[in-house]
């Protein structure tokens, strides 16, 4: 069973990362009065950065035990650990580190210094997964592009259509840089709740195809991954605009 997707708007890009960066820490308190350590996705891209720089400065935060999070990234830019293009690059310099996670609990997907190959990299990440990730997430976080890709599944590219697999190397994605690494469909699949973070005037036409009633995710990945309890589009009016 999936949840349907909900909408929410807020009027612009801050008061939506804001919401979501209180949100998250709400779902993370959630998540942990039901089980051991929450499991959650990050995002790279404008939005993956910007929630982590709000829920930074969300007052609750100090409610969560954040030695009781497990953090993961939804897709990585197969690039040397601290270049500035990787997501979790991004998400560190967001003010990742003020949150007050373990570090042995920050899983980052090996860079080309790490490991030989896009491919190696994926497989590593996915049996650190089988590891650790108790095979559900509670919250994966998605950016989405104007081509309507999520996390490193774009629109008609092969590496969507890997099966029985937690990982996949991708390359010659469309958007810079070629070779990154993206959990599955699959994956994606275990989880409680997924959200979409989506603002901009540029996105507004992804926002309506992934959200029109049986767009096939092939075309358009966003209208792909689906939680199990909640599946929510957060995003700014701009955005929202091409909503019926
Ligand atoms: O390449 C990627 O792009 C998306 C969206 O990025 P944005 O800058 O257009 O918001 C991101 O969510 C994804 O994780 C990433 O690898």
């Amino acid at each position: 069973m999936t949840a349907d997707p909900r909408v929410v708007v807020h009027p612009d890009k801050q008061a939506l990362a804001d919401a979501a960066g209180a949100r998250l820490v709400t779902a993370i308190l959630d998540a942990q009065t039901r089980k051991p350590e929450a499991q959650v996705a990050l995002t790279g891209g404008s939005m993956g950065s910007a929630i982590i720089a709000s829920a930074v400065r969300t007052p609750g935060r100090s409610a969560v035990d954040w030695s009781r999070v497990r953090v993961w990234w939804g897709d990585e830019r197969y690039l040397p650990a601290g270049d500035p293009d990787r997501n979790d690059t991004q998400n560190d310099d967001a003010g990742l580190a003020e949150l007050g996670l373990d570090p042995a609990k920050v899983h980052r997907v090996a860079g080309p210094e790490a490991s030989a190959s896009a491919e190696a990299s994926a497989d590593a990440y996915a049996q650190t997964i089988r590891e650790h990730g108790q095979h559900e997430w509670d919250i994966v976080l998605f950016g989405v592009g104007p081509d309507g890709h999520v996390a490193s599944l774009f629109p008609h590219h092969p590496a969507q259509r890997l099966t029985d697999a937690i990982a996949v190397a991708v390359h010659d994605s469309p958007k810079p840089p070629p070779d990154r690494v993206s959990l599955t469909f699959e994956c994606f699949d275990r989880s409680r709740e997924v959200w979409f973070l989506v603002a901009g005037q540029d996105k507004a036409h992804a926002v309506a195809a992934a959200l029109a009633p049986g767009t096939d995710r092939w075309d358009v990945p966003a209208a792909g991954p689906r939680g199990t309890e909640g599946t929510l589009w957060l995003v700014d009016a701009a955005a929202a605009s091409s909503l019926g």
